[in-house]
């Protein structure tokens, strides 16, 4: 269910964002299955494609910290339309995340659209496609 304080946190990890490039703050809110809310935000580079969305360093944060189970995840940017992620944060978040998980996307003025994982990227490429089954 939508919790409007976990949007709001969603935009103050897009505020310790370091974009000097794009000049486009992202923040992401992951919510764990202990309930515990992970921030992360955009981190460029001056090579330009080493830079990570904030939504995968929200992942990675929650990841290494121990944290393997998402109720849902809060992406907040600074934009007119609720912000929609890009295709490797798609495949990262399905990585980790049920399909059915709860996506909320997220404007400037927090205006709000529900997805899910599925929703986001349908019929995506996992672990059991491998041919190794792992
Ligand atoms: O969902 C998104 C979309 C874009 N970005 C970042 C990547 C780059 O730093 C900047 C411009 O693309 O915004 C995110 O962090 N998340
Ligand atoms: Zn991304």
């Amino acid at each position: 269910m939508f919790d409007k304080a976990i949007a709001k946190l969603a935009k103050e990890a897009s505020m310790l964002a370091y974009t000097p490039y794009s000049h486009f703050p992202v923040g992401a809110a992951l919510v764990t299955s202990e309930k515990e809310v992970i921030q992360g935000c955009n981190i460029e580079n001056a090579s330009f494609g080493l830079s990570n969305c904030a939504e995968r360093t929200a992942v990675f944060k929650a990841i290494s910290s121990g944290y393997r189970n998402f109720d849902a995840i809060y992406i907040y940017g600074d934009t007119k339309e609720p912000i929609s992620p890009c295709g490797a944060c798609r495949q990262v978040l399905a990585e980790f995340c049920e399909e059915e998980m709860p996506v909320y996307l997220l404007s400037k003025d927090l205006e709000v659209k529900e997805t899910t994982i599925a929703g986001l990227l349908p019929y995506h490429f996992k672990r059991s496609n491998l041919s190794t089954n792992v």
